[in-house]
């Protein structure tokens, strides 16, 4: 198989804590996943479950007293391989070297390209074809090893390859420089045009996302855009670099519902046509129903349920879940729907014996005080050892066999109301 056909993103037992004057905050605490390419992945869970600590880990944005402890995470792209071979061939991973860069296929305008193609990589950088540079060696599939990347690398990375939307629009901008310059000033930095070119491309960019009037929207300031448009500009910015992935840390939470459903309606285009995959990061089950394919339920960081969209909400199989649809609002509803899980997300310093969750689950019992839940594939029991987008998994003690009286919920979706959000009974 080639490694194109394998997913863009491979999360392997991913750890982050603070070290703060607490103890330790395990913020993630093993947390596995796979996002292919063109795929919309939701990380869902409250406040303090760690989906954004999980997000900046991969983006590797963690700052002090934070730090990643183990696991690995694996980006392939072939463009970012061959930007990266040619700007860093010392990194180039070979048989006698390490490095982050790997280089799985290649082929050679000019013949053979060896046993070894990261070899040949590092001998002849300055013939690695990109976007941006003809070549001769071309590379067909690789991975880049995020978490041993060099600082350097990751900027060429973020912003190239891996893309950042926030929550608020309006912080993501710089309030005193036109739109249409910060857009412009994104593609000048990482693809090589020049001013004329680079503001062509900006109104374009403008045009793409569904501002009218772009050419003359160009030369507007932030603030003479609405919180929509603001939402629209950042997503231009986030666009004009051609990214594979861009991370969506809840993008529409700042907006009002009719504003929140076209920017998700924008994303899922734009993420259907340009085959951009999305890591969303969302407390709202009905912004996942809206835009996801598939889904990873967080609590106190963890993973404890994963499955595609449609199978969470037909037939959520944690009781965490089944607590967090318990009433999934229409979309862009603002209540405070995660209060129906009566209690709090534990102290991550201090956490619970076994299930995390057992303090606030309604069918814990004395296993689920003792054992740690395994993630599991809810048919077999059995322990899901590679995240597998095709599995149901759970973390409940329900699934390894181990509950006496077992878990008890009945959860019925509208079939309309799915479609526009969901909404259980
Ligand atoms: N700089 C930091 N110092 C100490 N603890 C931190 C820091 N950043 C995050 N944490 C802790 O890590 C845990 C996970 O936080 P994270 O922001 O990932 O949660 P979240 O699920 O994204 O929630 P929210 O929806 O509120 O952003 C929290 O307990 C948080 O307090």
């Amino acid at each position: 198989m080639s490694t194109n056909d394998e997913p863009l993103v491979s999360v392997d037992n991913l750890q982050t804590s603070f070290y703060t004057e607490e103890g330790e905050v395990k913020a993630v605490n093993g947390v596995s996943y796979q996002i292919d390419r063109g795929e919309r992945f939701a990380v869902v869970g409250e406040s303090g479950a760690g989906k954004s600590v999980t997000s900046l880990s991969i983006m590797r944005l963690i700052d002090d007293p934070g730090r990643i402890k183990g696991g690995e995470v694996t980006f392939r792209s072939a463009s970012a391989v061959a930007t990266l071979a040619r700007k860093f061939p010392k990194a180039v991973a070979t048989e006698n070297n390490d490095g982050f860069v790997h280089v799985t296929e290649l082929r050679s305008d000019s013949g053979s390209v060896g046993d070894d193609p990261g070899a040949t990589v590092r001998d002849r950088p300055k013939q690695v074809a990109t976007d941006l540079h003809d070549g001769d060696l071309h590379v067909e599939a690789g991975y880049v090893d995020v978490l041993d990347a060099s600082e350097d690398a990751m900027r060429e990375l973020r912003g190239n390859e891996i893309a950042m939307i926030f929550q608020d629009p309006h912080t993501a901008l710089n309030p005193v420089y036109t739109v249409g310059e910060q857009i412009s000033e994104a593609i000048r930095k990482h693809l090589d045009l020049g001013d004329k070119a680079a503001r062509e491309r900006s109104i374009e960019m403008l045009e793409r996302v569904g501002i009218p009037d772009a050419e003359e929207r160009y030369s507007d300031y932030p603030h003479e855009f609405s919180g929509g448009m603001q939402q629209r500009a950042v997503i231009a910015i986030a666009l004009s670099c051609d990214p594979s992935l861009i991370v969506a840390d809840e993008p529409t939470t700042a907006l009002d519902v009719t504003i929140e459903a076209q920017i998700l309606e924008l994303l899922e285009e734009l993420s259907d046509e340009e085959d951009v995959a999305v890591q969303l990061i969302t407390h709202d089950l009905g912004v996942v129903a809206e835009l996801c394919d598939s889904v990873m339920v967080m609590y106190a960081g963890k993973p404890v349920e994963r499955s595609s969209v449609e199978d969470l909400y037909y037939e959520p199989k944690h009781p965490y879940t089944v607590g967090l649809m318990s009433s999934i609002p229409r979309i862009g509803d603002k209540r405070d729907r995660l209060d129906t899980v009566p209690g709090t997300m534990p102290d991550l310093v201090q956490l619970p014996s076994g299930c995390s969750f057992h303090p606030r689950c309604p069918y814990a019992e004395e296993a689920c005080i003792q054992h740690e839940p395994p993630l599991v594939d809810v048919e077999s029991g059995e322990p899901v050892e590679d995240p597998d987008p095709e599995i149901h998994s759970a973390a409940c003690l329900e699934y390894t066999g181990e509950l006496t009286e077992g878990v008890d919920f009945d959860v019925q979706i509208r079939e309309d109301a799915a479609a526009d959000g969901g909404e259980s009974v």
